[in-house]
């Protein structure tokens, strides 16, 4: 995501709350009152009080600037106010956007949302936030008061203006000439950290594979290298801050100096002790602590906001208009054959690691469009490694796996979306309504075609229970089964021509489950189910049985007699579903 992306952002949050911004501005200008009134109302109480020998005069003068900072003051107080009404919104937007996307992400990957990233996006949002609202205070601050402190100048002298609107011309042009640069390093170090971060956190959680692979020098080593490129990141950093002085120099005192050395020449013409007092009190209130302001904001915050901000719409780059289900963009087209099987697994060998003993091994496997395939074997085998290998979860180590003649490893989680969709036993259900749950693969699907789904998959019950469509949904308070219906009833919805149930309906009973497995053999497509009961096998076209060896492919009267372990594994399963029946419904 670009810096144009972020001034985009940036103008966009301010064009939208005009008014409010009107209101900051409004409240500004008060604010500003005494750094327009300082060195006018001293220069009057010095010329025509004190020296005039009007004590109570002078008194009166300084009376009205003390009138004049009270006022500032309380109109301070109400552009943090509106300050709240511009930044807040901004916020909302940036959180929303963030939790749909992650939560998006997650659904189409048939997973949970990675919640260490969304905590750390969410961490984000709040900087962005914290220097948003900081950008705006320094950035309106710094032309209210140098703005208030020049016009007061020209009032006093033109010519005392000029001088000190020079110096200060040049040290803010300084400062926004090195300002590309700063941002340049800032981003760097921000990367830098990112990287840090997340590299470590890899490290600390895969503590036990790095020392089952011995690679703790070569970790360590890749950790120290990141440490290294962060401090130097940093200390590049810190140099720029040597730009800020330089401009503060220039800008902020190099007027006083100007001021004081002219000041025999300023006298000469005819100006007055108080009006050269004045000129100082402006320059030294108001110009200098300005751009000081303005300088240290934008050098820190300043910084720190763009490149949040163009971090976080790198990620979801939603943020900059506002996504909602259904006005989605559609991903792009997946290039497929459709003359190609549904699923084609060629010479597939995949283990956790490069010592570890290979899960699968030159396994091939081919589904033509409208199968229905059960995969079977003993706990650890590797059927739900095969699950991921086929949704695109993992890339085989060699070999290929195709759905309708297109790879799947590497492929973006958009894209796969529209080739397969992916139940995990552990259902995954979000706050909000049962619609919203129900649409997240599918945004476009109106209340008719979501009533169709819960009836075919058997949840009407479910979502008469909850209260209907609109009905709210609390995942916390739902059974793992009533879970596992709603992810369900989301997946028979998915576009995707291959749906994978692994263990999906485990929670179910035997006769919910017959029903769901039953509406997803007649929806259009393909279905591989990680079988959990031997109903799911005997409902299924063929059955694959994993079991360590040579994997074995066939129906189930074929396995009964071909294979040991599937006679064993049909013996073992404790299932009051496996009656006749289910084989002649099958057979039918
Ligand atoms: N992320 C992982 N890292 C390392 N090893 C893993 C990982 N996931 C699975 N394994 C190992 O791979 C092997 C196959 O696991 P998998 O989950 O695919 O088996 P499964 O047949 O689905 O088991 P179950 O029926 O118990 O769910 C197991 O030995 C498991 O310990």
């Amino acid at each position: 995501m670009s810096r144009v992306g972020v001034r985009r952002a940036t103008w966009r949050a301010l064009r939208s709350r005009r008014r409010q911004l009107a209101g900051l501005c409004g409240w500004s200008m008060v604010e500003s009152l005494p750094a327009l009134l300082s060195g006018y109302l001293v220069a009057r109480a010095v010329d025509e009080g004190f020296l005039a020998g009007h004590l109570f005069d002078g008194l009166a003068w300084l009376g009205a600037l003390a009138v004049a900072v009270l006022v500032g003051a309380a109109a301070t107080g109400r552009t943090y106010r509106s300050l709240g009404a511009v930044v807040e919104p901004f916020r909302d937007e940036l959180v929303d956007q963030v939790v749909r996307g992650a939560l998006g992400d997650a659904t189409r990957a048939g997973g949970r949302p990675d919640s260490a990233a969304l905590a750390r996006l969410t961490h984000q949002v709040e900087i962005v936030r914290d220097t948003f609202a900081g950008l705006l205070m320094v950035t309106r601050g710094f032309l209210f008061s140098a703005g208030a402190a020049l016009l007061g100048l020209l009032a006093l002298a033109p010519v005392v203006a000029a001088l000190a609107a020079a110096p200060l011309v040049v040290g803010l042009a300084v400062f926004l000439a090195a300002l590309p640069a700063m941002v340049a390093l800032q981003r760097v170090y921000v990367r830098a950290g990112e990287q840090l971060g997340q590299s470590a956190a890899a490290a600390l959680a895969g503590h036990r594979d790095v020392l089952a692979c011995g690679a703790q020098a070569r970790v360590t080593a890749d950790l120290e290298g990141q440490v290294a490129a962060q401090a130097a990141a940093e200390r590049a950093l810190a140099r720029m801050a040597a730009i800020r002085s330089l401009s503060l120099g220039i800008g902020g005192w190099s007027p006083l100096v100007v001021l004081l050395s002219a000041t025999p020449w300023l006298v000469q013409r005819g100006l007055t002790a108080g009006a050269v007092l004045g000129a100082l009190i402006y320059v030294s209130t108001g110009l200098q602590p300005a751009l000081h302001t303005l300088v240290q904001g934008l050098g820190g915050g300043g910084l720190r906001y763009a490149v949040t901000l163009e971090n976080l719409l790198g990620v979801y780059p939603a943020v900059e208009g506002r996504r909602r289900p259904g006005s989605a963009t559609p991903p792009p087209p997946v290039d497929t054959d459709h003359r190609a099987p549904a699923v084609e697994v060629r010479a597939v060998t995949f283990g956790y690691g490069p010592r570890a003993r290979p899960v699968l091994r030159n396994f091939s496997l081919t589904l033509r469009d409208g199968d229905h395939l059960a995969v079977v074997g003993p706990s650890g085998v590797g059927k739900s490694t095969l699950a991921a290998l086929l949704a695109g979860l993992v890339p085989p180590q060699a070999g290929t796996v195709r759905l309708a003649g297109a790879t799947v490893a590497g492929v973006e989680p958009t894209v796969l979306a529209r080739m397969r969709v992916l139940v995990p036993q552990e259902a995954y259900v979000f706050s909000g309504c049962l619609a919203d749950n129900l649409r997240y693969l599918r945004p476009d699907a109106d209340d008719p075609t979501l009533e169709a789904a819960l009836d075919a998959v058997g949840a009407r019950p479910l979502a008469t229970r909850l209260g209907g469509l609109a009905a709210p949904v609390t995942p916390a308070l739902l059974s793992a089964g009533e879970r596992q219906l709603i992810a369900a009833t989301r997946a028979w919805l998915a576009p995707a021509p291959l749906v994978i149930l692994d263990e999906a309906t485990c929670h179910l009973d035997p006769a919910l489950e017959a029903v769901v497995e039953g509406a997803f053999g007649k929806r259009p497509g393909s279905l591989v189910v990680i079988a959990h009961r031997i109903s799911s096998a005997l409902r299924a076209r063929r059955v694959l049985v994993l079991d360590g060896a040579e994997p074995v492919l066939g129906t189930h009267e074929e396995l009964m007699v071909r294979s040991a372990t599937y006679r064993l594994l049909v013996g073992c399963w404790d299932d009051p579903a496996t009656p006749a029946r289910a084989v002649s419904a099958r057979r039918g």
